[in-house]
This record gives structure tokens, C-alpha cells and sequence, in this order.
């Protein structure tokens, strides 16, 4: 009889694990790591992967250990700003949190996560980490810029109301994520008072509000899936298509790591 040889067809059917790193919380004078559900749970449902979260308070010395346990990084948005030093500038939002422990284990981990060739999504403050990791800067306040727009949500409404779609993107024509959305235009909720102003190394635009704001960036340069998004498409993902899509690329991409690494 003969023998299969299975030697090269070795397929891995495990579920891609991807990286989250967790924030700072303070309640009743305790330091929490927390990580709010909307972001876990579309990772997991949409994106079929394996949500494993990572403290950010213990240093960056085990970051390589960490990469080497996952197939992909996925950086949240966070309600703290990321400390303007690391981008060169003065703090013009010293009333704001801010959060060393995830600035100073993120940054490190997307440099060691593009050299390793591992997928990264990043939404919100995770978008402006990758942008200010390659060298980029922010507009600290973007409110206050001439002829920009108020991103930010009003804290007075409900957490229905703040996500609702605020406004629309234009997606850059031709590109992959248009090709994706198959769209030109998508609408979009908005919650942030920052945004990209100088791009990083290698960094690019996908796509703009309707102010100019940056909304989206991926390094086409890299082998690898890269996409920062402005908006939150983690909010109700379920109910959103473009949402839908957007993690379900991000798990395919994952997908092919896990085969690259079997
Ligand atoms: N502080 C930055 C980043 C904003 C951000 O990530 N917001 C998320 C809000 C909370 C959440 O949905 O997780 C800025 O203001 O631009």
C-alpha cells in the first residue's frame, strides 16, 4: 500500500491567538489592567481568533516572549492620551489621563511585531501608538485646530448616542480597504479629541474625514496586514458590515500566519 506523505501538507487548523495589550485603571486606590469588552468579543466573533490579554504594567523585557505565543496584535483604543514627550512635544492636556505602562510596552511591541512579520490592527489610541512607534506625531488637540472638525463624543449623551455614526470617510480610491468595504465613503463614529498630524516611517493614508483629519493608515511597505482606523468598528460590530469585514481580514491575515508558522 502506499504511504501518504503528509510532510508537506501539513495544515494547522488551530484559531489564530492575537495580542491585546490592557490599560491602567485606578478604582478604590487599586491599579487595574482592564480591557473593555466591545473590543474582546468581535475579535473572537468576527475575527475567529483567540483574544489573549497582556498586562502592560510588568515592563516591555517579555514582549519577544509574548510575540512568540501569538499570531497577530490587535492595539484597543483607550480613554488616555499618549504622553506628548514621546512624539516631541510639550503636554497641552495635562487635565487628560494618560498611561505610561501601555506607551511604554506598545511601542516596543510594534516594532518587535513588525520584524517578526505578525499582522497588527490598531483602532483609536492604538492607531495614533503605531503612527507616533514609526517616528510620527499628533495633533494634541485637535478641537482647536483651524477649520478641523470636533471628533470628540458628548459625554452627556448616552454610550448609544456617542457611538453613533458621526460623520463619513472618505476610504483613498483604489486601495485595498475600499476594495474591501467596496465602498468610497463609509460613515463612522467618532471619539477622539487626537489625531495624526505628521505621519511616521512608511506610514500611509487610507482614508479622511471630511475635514482632513486622518481616519485610517496601513505600511504598505510591510509584508504584513497593517491598519490603524480612527473610528471604532469594535462598537456593536455585529450590526455593522464594513465592521464585519474589517475583522474578519484582519483574522484571515492572522490565519495565514498561523499556516506560515506550522
Ligand atoms: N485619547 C485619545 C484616544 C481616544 C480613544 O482611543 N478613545 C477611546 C475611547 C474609549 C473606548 O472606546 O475605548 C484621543 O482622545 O484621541
Amino acid at each position: 500500500m502506499l504511504k501518504k506523505n503528509t510532510q508537506h501538507e501539513k495544515v494547522s487548523h488551530r484559531k489564530p491567538v492575537v495580542l491585546m495589550s490592557m490599560g491602567a485603571q485606578e478604582r478604590k486606590g487599586h491599579d487595574y489592567q482592564v480591557m473593555t469588552v466591545k473590543y474582546i468579543k468581535p475579535l473572537a466573533e468576527h475575527a475567529g481568533c483567540v483574544p489573549l490579554l497582556a498586562p502592560t504594567c510588568c515592563g516591555s523585557e517579555d514582549i519577544e516572549q509574548y510575540l512568540s505565543m501569538v499570531d497577530g496584535v490587535y492595539l484597543t483604543g483607550a480613554g488616555s492620551n499618549i504622553d506628548p514627550a514621546l512624539y516631541g512635544q510639550e503636554n497641552l492636556t495635562p487635565d487628560k489621563q494618560q498611561d505610561p505602562n501601555r506607551d511604554n510596552f506598545d511601542i516596543p511591541l510594534i516594532h518587535a511585531a513588525l520584524k517578526m512579520g505578525l499582522p497588527i490592527f490598531a483602532i483609536c489610541r492604538g492607531m495614533q501608538e503605531l503612527n507616533v512607534a514609526l517616528g510620527g506625531d499628533l495633533h494634541q488637540k485637535l478641537y482647536a485646530e483651524p477649520n478641523m472638525l470636533d471628533h470628540r463624543e458628548d459625554g452627556d449623551e448616552s454610550v448609544d448616542e456617542q457611538y453613533a455614526d458621526a460623520h463619513q470617510v472618505r476610504l483613498v480610491s483604489n486601495s485595498w480597504l475600499s476594495k474591501l468595504l467596496e465602498a468610497e465613503e463609509i460613515p463612522v463614529n467618532s471619539l477622539h479629541g487626537q489625531s495624526i498630524k505628521t505621519l511616521g516611517a512608511g506610514v500611509q493614508v487610507l482614508a479622511h474625514a471630511e475635514d482632513g483629519a486622518i481616519e485610517a493608515i496601513h505600511l504598505p511597505e510591510v509584508e504584513q496586514f497593517t491598519l490603524g482606523v480612527q473610528w471604532h468598528p469594535e462598537w456593536k460590530a455585529a450590526q455593522n458590515p464594513n465592521s464585519i469585514k474589517i475583522f474578519a481580514a484582519f483574522g484571515d491575515a492572522c490565519r495565514l500566519q498561523v499556516q506560515a508558522r506550522s
